[in-house]
């Protein structure tokens, strides 16, 4: 039996079912529009009150030290600019490949602030929340107002949208990206033109493509050969920055079929798309 006021909670991946770069600020950021849409895949939290004021972690994460995992900043921030004395105990089991474009490390954030202001009884409003996660990450925001959601500025000018939700096949081709690498590529395509959110839902999904693929297919060969075999079986994209790719798949047996023919080199799972966060859900489930 978990112990009274422990809070169980998914940290969802995201998947951008499409993504232009419109530009680059000042501060070297690139403005984008996106479609950002939820899984019902992801990693879980497991959030459990502690009186002396501590935020433990169990998690190794390889790479990570505990000071620069996003959960503890995340949960640091939060006491910080509220002041309370509360602490927690936070344990993650995690399944998302780290540096997939599935936003993990954002989800988790992302789920350590609701959760945490759920457990400390914080009141605060998803908006405070959201500006507090953009802190810690681009893709933060997202996660943290749990709408599927057409994105511009750097991802958190959010419009809520409902797009279809197929199955999904994601593949990892075995290498890791750093979305700094690829932002950070001359000959990344910067400069496409903006377009309406009301143009990009009308286009649907032929017509959507991601801006990255170009550059990680040309710096990651087997990212290039993974989108090559899997778009000769479905529809496939990049995710973010990658190194995810994924399928669009009407029905969950063809999503079986697919999966039961993905070569052994690369790690595959199969999801539905939601429009509504699984952690809201879940929170939802745990009204107060
Ligand atoms: C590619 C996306 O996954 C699309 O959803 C996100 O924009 C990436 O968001 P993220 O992983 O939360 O990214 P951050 O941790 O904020 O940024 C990592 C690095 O990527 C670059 N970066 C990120 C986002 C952005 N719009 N422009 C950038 O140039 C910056 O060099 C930054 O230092
Ligand atoms: N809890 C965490 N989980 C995963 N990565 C973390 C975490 N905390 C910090 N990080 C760091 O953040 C980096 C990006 O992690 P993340 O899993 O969000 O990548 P991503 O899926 O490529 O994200 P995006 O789609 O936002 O680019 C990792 O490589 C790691 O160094």
């Amino acid at each position: 039996m978990p112990e009274a006021g422990t809070l169980t909670l998914p940290a969802p991946a995201k998947l951008n079912r499409m993504l232009h770069i419109t530009g680059r600020r000042d501060d070297g950021y690139h403005a984008l529009q996106t479609l950002f849409q939820f899984l019902d895949h992801g990693d879980t939290l497991t959030l459990a009150p502690r009186a002396d004021g501590e935020i433990r972690l169990d998690a190794t994460l390889p790479g990570v030290t505990s000071d620069d995992n996003l959960i503890l900043r995340a949960a640091r921030r939060l006491q910080a600019i509220t002041g309370t004395h509360h602490g927690a105990h936070i344990t993650l089991d995690k399944r998302l490949p780290m540096g997939g474009g599935l936003g993990g490390g954002s989800s988790d954030a992302a789920t350590t602030l609701l959760g945490l202001n759920r457990l400390w009884k914080l009141d605060l409003p998803l908006a405070s929340l959201a500006s507090l996660g953009l802190e810690l990450g681009a893709d933060v925001p997202v996660f943290v107002r749990g709408h599927a959601a057409w994105g511009e500025g750097i991802g958190e000018r959010l419009t809520p949208v409902a797009l279809d939700t197929p199955w999904f096949v994601v593949v990892h081709p075995g290498v890791g990206i750093s979305t700094a690498s690829v932002f950070g590529a001359p000959e990344l395509t910067r400069d496409t033109p903006p377009i309406t959110m009301a143009r990009a839902l009308q286009g649907g999904v032929a017509s959507w493509r991601n801006d990255c693929e170009p550059t990680v297919r040309a710096l990651y060969p087997e990212v290039a050969s993974a989108l090559d075999w899997l778009g000769t079986r479905a529809p496939s994209m990049l995710t973010g920055t990658g190194a995810c790719i994924f399928a669009r798949l009407e029905r969950e047996e063809d999503a079986d079929a697919l999966l039961a023919e993905i070569p052994e080199r690369w790690q595959a799972f199969k999801a539905p798309g939601r429009n509504r966060s699984p952690l809201h859900d879940a929170l939802d489930r745990r009204a107060p």
